[in-house]
């Protein structure tokens, strides 16, 4: 009788010397890894990590609670090997690199820093759309491009991360009208409002969202409306990371909101992602609900940069090498479970 290559996936994972289903989530991790590469002996190759970096024109309004500046000093401090991100990728041999989507400033030409600006910052969506329909397929575009250049050096696994003073805005609104669900149930305090600030946020955000008819359904359309450079290349990139069969990681809200968006874009995405952690960021619990996502980590992290995607990356290592390493049954003359 033959059997299906899941078929044999599942015998191997179980006849592992362990009691049955004992490695739990590592389990499904070593299940999904070995079936995005269609081998019973997958591998992690080059991981990657793209951290893409936007400004937000909203972020004039008073959605966060810190100043749109910080955005380009912070693209210095990732240049500079300061940031969090730094730290986690060297620590796991992860290479990272770093976009420029949209920043709004003039960096010096930098070899860490890939230019794929598309404008200074998106405009203040309170007033006009975000960015243009071309824009926004230019984010597509360019994300994907770098993708495909990621390919070239044999990366089958790759994170995305982003930093955006004010982009939680840009992604609570997209998850509101993409998944119908009030704005009030995806706003959060992002860097960190309080009860009086959290409060102004959703107003403004509602007073957006009131504003334009786009259709559910025009994905590239909400992207253009609700920005920003960022989360629009982050989904460009995703949706080429699928179809050349890597493994996707998925990092906190705003990564996954860019997931969401290349979901609805190309439902295959699911297939290749890997949620790495739980945001503390409200409106992500309900995401991954909607996403039948089961994250990997639940740590409290509300940083972005694809610190969740790092930090999650030697799990799948242990999950690989379990699959890879450990013995069976048979191998190690281990008894059975005992049927009744
Ligand atoms: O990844 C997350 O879940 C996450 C949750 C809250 C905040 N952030 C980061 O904080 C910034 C956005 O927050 P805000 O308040 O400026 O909209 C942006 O740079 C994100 O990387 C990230
Ligand atoms: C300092 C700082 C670092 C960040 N990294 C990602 N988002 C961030 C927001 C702030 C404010």
């Amino acid at each position: 009788m033959s059997t299906t290559f899941q078929e044999q996936l599942q015998y191997k994972i179980d006849h592992k010397t362990k009691p049955l289903l004992a490695l739990g989530m590592l389990e499904d991790i070593a299940f999904r890894i070995a079936t995005i590469q269609q081998t019973l002996t997958p591998e992690l190759k080059e991981p990657h990590i793209i951290v893409f970096a936007a400004s937000h024109g909203i972020a004039e309004s008073g959605v966060s609670a810190y100043p749109s500046e910080v955005t380009p000093q912070m693209v210095l401090n990732f240049i500079a090997g300061g940031a969090a991100i730094n730290v986690f990728t060297r620590q796991h041999g992860i290479k990272l690199l770093l976009a420029d989507a949209g920043v709004d400033y003039e960096f010096e030409p930098n070899e860490q820093l890939i230019d794929l600006k598309v404008n200074r910052g998106t405009r203040n969506m309170l007033h006009e759309p975000a960015m243009t329909r071309q824009e926004g397929e230019l984010c597509l575009e360019r994300g994907a491009l770098l993708v495909d250049r990621v390919k070239e050096t044999g990366c089958n696994v790759i994170g995305f991360g982003e930093m955006g003073i004010g982009n939680t805005s840009s992604a609570s609104l997209i998850m509101s009208k993409l998944l119908k669900i009030s704005i009030a149930d995806c706003v959060g305090r992002g860097t960190g409002l309080d009860d009086e600030q959290l409060l102004k946020k959703q107003a403004i955000l509602q007073q957006v969202l009131d504003q334009y008819t786009v259709s559910e359904n025009d994905i590239i359309g909400i992207l253009t409306v609700f920005g920003g450079f960022e989360i629009a290349m982050m989904c460009g990139a995703m949706i080429a990371a699928a179809n050349t069969k890597m493994i996707v990681l998925v990092d906190g809200f705003i990564a996954s909101v860019a997931f969401l968006c290349a979901s609805k874009l190309n439902p295959s995405v699911k297939d290749f992602a890997v949620f790495c952690h739980q945001s503390d960021e409200k409106g992500h619990a309900l995401l991954m609900q909607k996403l039948d996502a089961k994250p990997v980590l639940t740590l409290g992290l509300r940083l972005g940069e694809g610190t969740g995607c790092a930090l999650a990356y030697p799990l799948l290592q242990s999950a690989v090498a379990f699959l890879n390493e450990m013995a069976s049954f048979d191998e190690a003359g281990v008894s059975k479970k005992t049927t009744s």
